[in-house]
């Protein structure tokens, strides 16, 4: 394995309560495959990541090792329990990646969303690329709405618009960095983060968090509709 090592945790520890299905989202099926089947071919494909830690849902793990199986992901190191919330989850796959032997605190990590299963390999390529820049990289793309902040049901901010994104995943951290932000992080119970650069940008201000060009085909499996739009998508 080259030196330092990039690991993928791909997270699909969530329940999908969006989503209204009897199982997580992450193992319905789109064009004959499941969600986390897709993702997880992505990233076995993408030749910059050398391997994959898969954070599921408590009691799919057989699932989940079926489905990598047979799909011949033979990236696939290892299928670990989650947490309450996707932070709990990132920090259970950093824990998981600091503890193999050979990774040090300058391993690449990407942290993925199982749910963004049409994720390119351009994207994850240019992810890992940019960490040899920076030490905080995230997948993004410009808003085509306006965006506003709204507090008791009235707009208190319309921020501009050329400076907003749209936060994708994968987001690459240097291994160190984001073990030391979520620990500091831990500290702090109001903080809910809702993605891993944010962790960054809170507890360790000083490191620039870096954008790399993600894709509108990118989209999050979040509602019931976004399983057909993936489908289109993926004909595309
Ligand atoms: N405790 C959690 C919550 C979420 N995730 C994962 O993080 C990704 C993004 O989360 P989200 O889309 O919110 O998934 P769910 O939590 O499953 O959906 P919902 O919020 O609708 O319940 C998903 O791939 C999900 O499986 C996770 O690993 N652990
Ligand atoms: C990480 C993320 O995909 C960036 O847009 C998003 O914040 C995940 O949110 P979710 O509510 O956990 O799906």
């Amino acid at each position: 394995m080259p030196h330092p090592p990039t690991i993928a945790a791909v997270l699909a520890g969530g329940r999908g309560s969006r989503m209204g299905a009897a199982v997580p989202k992450q193992l319905l099926e789109v064009a004959g495959k499941p969600v986390l089947q897709h993702t997880l071919e992505a990233f076995e494909a993408a030749a910059a990541v050398d391997r994959i830690v898969l954070v599921m849902a408590e009691g799919f793990h057989d699932t989940a090792w079926a489905i990598a199986k047979a799909a011949n992901v033979t990236k696939l190191s290892a299928v670990i329990d989650g947490g309450a919330t996707r932070a709990d989850s990132s920090v259970a796959a950093i824990r998981w990646a600091l503890a193999q032997p050979g990774v040090g605190e300058d391993a690449k990590l990407l942290v993925h969303d199982a749910a963004r299963m049409l994720v390119t390999g351009r994207i994850i390529n240019d992810v890992v690329a940019a960490l040899d820049e920076c030490q905080a990289v995230t997948a993004a793309i410009p808003s085509s709405d306006t965006v506003v902040e709204v507090r008791d049901g009235r707009i208190v901010d319309v921020p501009d618009r050329a400076s907003l994104a749209r936060v994708q995943t994968p987001q690459g951290f240097r291994l160190g960095l984001i073990a030391a932000a979520h620990a500091e992080a831990a500290a702090d119970p109001g903080f809910t983060p809702t993605d891993d650069c944010s962790v960054v940008l809170r507890c360790r201000p000083d490191v620039p968090v870096r954008t790399v060009a993600g894709a509108e085909r990118n989209l999050k499996v979040t509602e019931p509709a976004d399983l057909a739009l993936a489908e289109a998508l993926l004909d595309r």
